[in-house]
């Protein structure tokens, strides 16, 4: 590792010119862009005479820099195979050479609370029998939620309506009662030949799955009309066989439904009098502009009357051109009550407005109230293994957890999957003699983002739907709208594009006033985050490293030899030290068992820094990659050393970036470079048609050790 190797130890008794020459090479090896004056430590090399040539040493875990124990690093046993080709092997350094964790701000933050539910019964609205009967008998409801009481009126109105309100508050029911009951109301009975008299629009793949159960739920007693759903993932002929049957209720993401009306000829919009934009501020932003100009140009050709609802949890007041120019005299619907100061208990709520139509147009996002925030500052080179923690003590030793970790970027995905499955769970190589780590069969891992086949992604989201506990590695593919009951912990493994998107991804848990838990990790350079996200009165509360860590304390697999079967008191900030610095090495063993290992972790390195390169003007004083020390990154991703090759051409990409657009997943393609990188950020809600994405995914499918796609 640049500036921060740790010991190195001879493991194999060859000579000593190899390893000069390896050394010398790291020496030369920090690039300018990353140089932040992070201290760099001298590498300690043992002569070729050493009497600690092939034993194992002792590991500086203190953090002040002098060897205070002995530890062993474990050997992996896919090491030995390699052993002739891979001569020197250094152990960790956690500890040593960190910058100094800064006080999180303790500012006073105004939060912006919604009242869930109200005491009003769908009964007193005027619906039909049925509808009212299938709520509250196949759906199980019987009080309206506050954002189900105030929009369901104004859409029965036939008016055009802006709906924010806080995530898991019920906006689903909130257009689609409406829209049902004015559609089985219809004077002339629907025909499924008639075509979509209701386009949704939802952001990904799983949301159209979801907003489709919801839809046929609704429409039970109604069996006239017909919903049916357009996502990309499935074949082109079978879509166009459905849409050419008829779809009354169509729900799409963007990409698909341009897509269809570009090649499929029996598409049509003549009876189309509804409109709903489900995530609308995602849905209107740069990245689907063009895909909703599109569609908006076919529906102003084809139908003259239309009924347009735009929902989000954070939906600014006039969100963009396209939200203005499709809606006619809308009502903004904001379901704020009251507003106070959570930091200060014993001060009473100042009143609000109940449920007034306005303050749509700040930027303070209302988050549910039982949803506690919190966030850890963890060193770069700790986050691996403060992840890995955080993790058992939730998942193995409290048990009962279903917990979701979003990256950014989704070769990180494929990489902590495989890496926590092989390392943290055992995967077969742990059924190998002398494997230190038995299997867990309490942890199961599932992943899903954007580069997965849909079939798999289907099976995946299901599974974690149904499950009762279990760990979603994901991308921001399912930060929006996704209703995945029992989620208990939301954890941000790399830190969101914008605030917006860090209410939507911890939105995941504490859905319709349930309780539930997130956790932000954070590098020290990126501490000020917490004052960002205080600006939009998000206010996250800290937890400190070293209790996370301190999980590892209940998890002997990660004893240190020098232990032996000494009982372990308490929690003991040394024996913590070592048992993070096993599991590290644990870690880096694995990676480092293959040199295809170590290619494909450099790419999850690289993914990562590229994702890092993305975040907007706006953010950038936070998230800056010069302020990202490469080798403590490297170590993250289990490689022992910064990749020298990387360094250029992630410079490279940061230069180039500040001509890109801001957000990651509005980025245009202007050059082949960006292009590439567009399609790769995108590909998280791209509708799956798109050939050159297509070919990225054939070419690697899951990024899996070997089959690896080329970045750059
Ligand atoms: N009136 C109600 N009573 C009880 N549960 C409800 C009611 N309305 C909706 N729900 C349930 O609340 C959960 C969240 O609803 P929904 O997914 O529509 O929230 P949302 O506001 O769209 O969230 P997001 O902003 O994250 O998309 C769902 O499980 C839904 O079934």
């Amino acid at each position: 590792m640049e500036g921060d190797a740790g010991l190195i130890l001879n493991v194999s008794s060859l000579p000593g010119p190899p390893r000069r020459q390896k050394q010398n090479k790291a020496v030369k090896r920090k690039p300018q862009w990353m140089d932040n004056g992070t201290p760099t430590k001298r590498k300690r090399t043992l002569p070729a005479s050493s009497p600690l040539k092939n034993q194992a040493k002792a590991v500086d875990v203190s953090g002040k820099g002098n060897l205070a124990s002995a530890f062993v690093p474990k050997k992996h046993p896919t090491d030995r195979q390699d052993e002739s080709t891979r001569p020197f092997i250094k152990t960790s350094s956690l500890f040593k050479n960190n910058p100094k964790i800064p006080e999180i701000p303790r500012g006073t933050v105004q939060l912006v609370q919604e009242k869930v539910f109200t005491s009003d019964s769908f009964t007193q609205l005027d619906l039909h029998p049925h509808l009212v009967s299938t709520i509250t008998t196949v759906l199980k409801m019987s009080s309206m939620t506050s954002v189900q009481k105030q929009t369901i009126p104004v859409l029965l109105q036939g008016r055009d309506a802006l709906v924010r309100s806080q995530t898991g508050s019920g906006k689903t029911l909130a257009y689609g009662v409406p829209l049902v009951q004015s559609l089985q109301g219809m004077k002339s009975k629907i025909q499924r030949s008639d075509g979509p008299y209701a386009l949704i629009l939802v952001p990904t793949r799983e949301l159209v799955l979801q907003s489709f159960d919801t839809v046929q739920k609704l429409l039970k007693p109604f069996t006239w009309i017909v919903p049916g759903v357009l996502m990309g993932g499935e074949k082109r002929k079978s879509e166009k066989a459905r849409l050419r049957k008829g779809i009354n209720i169509l729900i799409s993401t963007p990409g698909r439904l341009v897509d269809h009306i570009k090649s499929t000829k029996c598409i049509h919009f003549h009876r189309t009098q509804w409109l709903v934009l489900d995530e609308a501020d995602r849905i209107l932003d740069m990245g689907f502009e063009k895909d909703v100009t599109v569609i908006l140009n076919a529906l102003n050709a084809e139908s003259e009357r239309r009924q347009t609802v735009l929902l989000s949890a954070t939906l600014a007041q006039g969100v963009t051109r396209l939200a203005d120019i499709s809606l006619n005299d809308p009502v903004s619907i904001s379901v704020v009550d009251e507003t106070w100061d959570r930091s200060e208990p014993e001060l009473e709520p100042v009143q609000g407005a109940v449920c007034s139509p306005v303050n749509m147009g700040n930027s303070s996002f209302a988050v549910p109230e039982k949803l506690k925030q919190h966030v850890v500052v963890v060193p770069s080179k700790l986050r691996l293994v403060t992840l890995s923690a955080f993790i058992l003590g939730k998942c193995k030793f409290e048990k009962c957890h279903k917990m979701i970790i979003f990256f950014s970027s989704c070769e990180q995905v494929e990489f902590h999957h495989e890496l926590f499955l092989k390392v943290l769970l055992g995967g077969a190589e742990s059924d190998q003699p002398g494997h230190p780590l038995p299997p867990l069969p309490d942890l199961r891992f599932l992943r899903l983002h954007g580069n997965m086949d849909q079939e798999e992604r289907t099976a995946v989201f299901q599974e974690f739907l149904q499950a009762k506990i279990g760990i979603l590695l994901c991308t921001d593919v399912a930060a929006r709208g996704l209703d995945l009951p029992q989620v208990t912990w939301i954890v941000q493994y790399n830190a969101p594009v914008s605030p917006a998107e860090y209410v939507h991804r911890i939105g995941r848990t504490a859905r319709i006033g349930c309780h539930g838990n997130s956790l932000l990790i954070l590098i020290p350079s990126e501490a000020e985050y917490v004052n960002s996200l205080a600006s939009h009165k998000i206010k996250v509360s800290e937890m400190k490293m070293e209790d996370i860590l301190a999980n590892l304390m209940k998890d002997d697999r990660f004893k240190g030899r020098q232990w032996g079967n000494k009982k372990s008191r308490g929690t003991n900030p040394q024996e913590v030290r070592e048992r993070a610095t096993v599991l590290q090495t644990e870690f880096e063993n694995y990676v480092h068992s293959s040199g295809e290992k170590v290619r494909w972790a450099k790419k999850a390195l690289q993914s990562f820094l590229r994702a890092y390169t993305t975040y907007p003007k706006s953010l950038k004083h936070i998230f800056h990659i010069k302020a990202l020390h490469l080798g403590h990154v490297a170590k993250t991703f289990g490689l022992r050393d910064a990749p020298q090759n990387l360094s250029t051409s992630v410079a490279a990409t940061s230069k180039k970036k500040t001509k890109l657009r801001p957000q990651r997943p509005d980025l245009h393609k202007r050059t082949q470079g960006k292009r590439h990188l567009a399609e790769i950020l995108r590909s998280e809600y791209s509708s799956g048609m798109d050939s050159n994405v297509s070919k990225v995914k054939r070419k690697k499918r899951h990024g899996k050790p070997g089959n690896q796609e080329t970045l750059s």
